[in-house]
């Protein structure tokens, strides 16, 4: 659709009766509305109190899973993310009747709960103290089988307990089980566990993992990779361990150095095997595996988000032929996480600074953000221009990445910018957003992106900005199977509504005893300045809340200072140069002047019905022609979207314009646009 940018000039002098009133558009869903977005959470939790007075038990523990954000107002099931057979990680309730004390009475009991695995008490311990009761489905469908000896390849999607999978039945298998005799033990042992990863956060995680659980049954690992000191690693390797746990280029060196003696390995992990072929690490994966003399001793498991051609032949070649493959996403449409709503937001690329920090206030439920850019510049700079974000890219040293990683998971600051050094694996407590600052490149790395929110059943929220007139997304739409969610930018009244409630709770907390300090202050105000007494609070509302000024904001591009038209005409409107003339033909040339881009919507089968041309201003943007369909057609045209130096409209949002006859005939065309509006932040 093309988007007519209009300047605040559009003047109040508009004829008459151009002026035609604001419709409500058939898109007004879309909108983003804070005040409605409140209320649909208050009906919501009012009719789960209800349910709770009906199962007092059963909601607590929903309530468990269910953390803070509300992803779905009372429209979701119009507009979320498809939900294709989502794992349910919630506990399984197999119900048992019991008698007792002569009343039927109900108890519950998890199949997959911990009690019915072969995981020792100790093991269990640990595992109750992180809060872990059952077993999520991956690793219930693959825990005996690995405990027993079997060749594994795993796929499930983001947040469903991978890591575990593995980590438990080796640890079992080593300390109770198959292994157990075979594990060697004493001063420099040779590790019975080798695990590789893509990355050193990876590395680091996988680490932490094996400690908590391998650490609480007497099993010692150690973390290695590259960036590092080799001394700590040296000495640890060569005082013993269990459970060597690295990257493929370190791990390699070790090997080569003599370091690291892969002899008594009984079990090897690729994990995130498919991401380690993205970085070029096939040579090295293929050398390391290729060091263990008899493959028929030791376990092989492979878990991968996808399987491209070089995880099979992997699997082919050093997994053994009697290998079980548990893969819980298949062939299943949706790739991506289930517990995440997908949404897709228009913004150029110069509108994103003023953007994000209103979609985090929107969307983020008061957790944590990581917000996903192309490049390391881009991560860095916009980490700089976010109050308390902090940068994590591969051109930051590796020390720095930890403290910045560890000052992230202990809350120290909640926005994380960065490239898709985060995308893989990181698992980050309370993650409830994730901002992609345009399309990733490959379908994996959206679902990876946004997989680090929504984990182990919660939910969250992923928002990808993208810039209509340079991309789609359609095609990451069609490979992850997300059906997303179209949404414009919030505008900053909105946003600045919800702030205000924050700062009328944050103003009532304040003490009685800074009354007197500031009484005459008030009074002399109130006396002086001609308003009322209201309106003086409410700027004292906003002041604390930190607005001195509230611009509209385009829905097209996100632009502060932007008010989005919507043309419509009686005849196809195929280029920007024909909605100019129709502009002209009834507008100032000042007005047209003003126009800053366009964007043709994707309704071309417009009504017949409709008489003549009108301009309104929209408050939701209606479905936008694809880039694909749009390219060729407009991409040579004179005022393209956003570009300078084509017609221009000029305009002040508010009201619009129609006029009946003229333009008989044909579909209803659209053709919408964008204008400055006239207030400042
Ligand atoms: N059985 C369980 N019960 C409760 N929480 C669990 C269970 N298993 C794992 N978790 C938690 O779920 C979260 C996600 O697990 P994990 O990082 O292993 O997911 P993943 O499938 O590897 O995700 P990704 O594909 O993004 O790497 C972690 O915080 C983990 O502690």
């Amino acid at each position: 659709m093309p988007s007519i940018p209009m300047s605040d000039s559009l003047s109040p002098e508009t004829p008459k009766d151009m002026l035609k009133k604001e419709k409500k558009s058939k898109h007004e869903t879309l909108d983003f509305d804070s005040t409605a977005t409140k209320k649909s959470k208050k009906e919501k939790s009012s009719s789960s109190k209800k349910d709770k007075e009906k199962d007092k038990d059963k909601e607590e523990k929903k309530k468990k899973k269910r953390k803070a954000v509300d992803v779905g107002g009372d429209d979701k099931s119009d507009t979320s993310s498809e939900v294709v057979e989502p794992v349910d990680l919630k506990p399984k309730k197999a119900k048992l009747m019991e008698v007792n004390n002569g009343g039927g009475e109900e108890e519950e009991e998890d199949p997959n709960s911990l009690s019915n695995f072969r995981i020792s008490r100790p093991l269990q311990n640990a595992l109750i103290s992180k809060g872990i009761k059952a077993l999520f489905p991956i690793q219930a469908m693959t825990f005996n089988d690995v405990l027993d000896g079997g060749d594994l390849v795993g796929r499930a999607r983001t947040g469903q307990g991978k890591t575990l999978a593995f980590v438990l039945p080796i640890i079992e298998s080593l300390v109770n089980g198959r292994t157990k005799s075979l594990r060697k033990s004493g001063y420099g042992r040779l590790p019975s566990v080798l695990i590789l990863l893509p990355t050193r956060e990876l590395a680091t995680q996988v680490h932490a993992d094996f400690e908590v659980y391998g650490g609480a049954v007497g099993l010692t690992t150690c973390c290695v990779y590259g960036g590092s000191p080799f001394n700590a690693q040296i000495n640890s390797l060569k005082r013993g361990v269990d459970v060597v746990v690295g990257t493929p280029g370190r791990v390699k060196d070790l090997l080569e150095k003599g370091i690291l003696n892969l002899g008594s390995l009984l079990f090897r992990v690729l994990d995130e095997a498919d991401e380690m072929l993205r970085m070029g690490f096939v040579e090295d994966v293929e050398l390391i595996l290729g060091k263990v003399d008899d493959v028929t001793k030791v376990q092989t498991l492979l878990f991968s988000a996808t399987l491209p051609i070089w995880v099979k032949q992997i699997s082919a070649r050093f997994l053994k032929a009697s290998k079980k493959t548990v893969d819980l996403v298949s062939d299943q449409k949706m790739k991506a996480s289930t517990s995440v709503r997908h949404i897709v937001m228009p913004c150029s690329a110069s509108a994103r600074g003023d953007l994000i920090p209103d979609i985090i206030r929107c969307y983020s439920s008061g957790g944590r953000s990581i917000i996903f850019t192309e490049t390391k510049e881009c991560a860095s700079q916009l980490a700089t221009a976010l109050p308390g974000a902090r940068p994590l890219h591969g051109d930051i040293q590796q020390s720095q990445r930890e403290v910045t990683l560890k000052g992230f998971r202990s809350g120290k600051f909640m926005t994380l910018v960065a490239t898709n050094v985060a995308a893989r694996g990181l698992d980050i407590n309370d993650v409830q957003l994730i901002i992609q600052c345009e399309p990733p490149r490959d379908v994996e790395a959206y679902i990876h992106r946004s997989g680090r929110t929504g984990r182990a059943g919660n939910t969250g929220v992923a928002v990808m900005l993208y810039d209509p007139k340079r991309c789609s997304v359609n095609k990451i739409e069609r490979e992850s199977g997300v059906k997303f969610e179209h949404l414009s930018a919030p505008q900053p009244a909105d946003v600045a509504k919800a702030a205000g409630i924050e700062a009328a709770e944050s103003i009532m907390q304040i003490s009685d005893s800074v009354i007197p300090a500031f009484k005459n202050a008030a009074e002399e105000l109130l006396s002086t300045s001609g308003l009322s007494a209201a309106d003086i609070l409410a700027k004292a509302l906003a002041k604390a809340a930190g607005y001195s000024d509230i611009k509209e904001r385009s829905l097209l591009t996100g632009m502060e200072g932007h008010v989005t038209l919507l043309l419509q005409a009686g005849s196809k409107i195929y280029t920007p140069s024909f909605a100019f003339s129709l502009l002209r033909r009834f507008l100032p040339e000042e007005k047209t002047e003003s126009v800053k881009g366009f964007a043709i919507t994707a309704d071309q089968n417009g009504s017949e019905s409709a008489a003549g041309v009108s301009l309104e201003v929209v408050k939701t943007l209606p479905p936008l022609q694809e880039k694909e369909a749009s390219r060729g057609r407009f991409g040579n045209s004179r005022g393209g979207y956003g570009g300078g130096g084509g017609p221009r409209f000029g305009g002040r949002g508010g009201g619009g314009y129609s006029r009946g006859g003229g333009y008989g005939g044909g579909s209803n065309n659209r053709f919408s646009g964008f204008s400055r509006g006239r207030g400042r932040r």
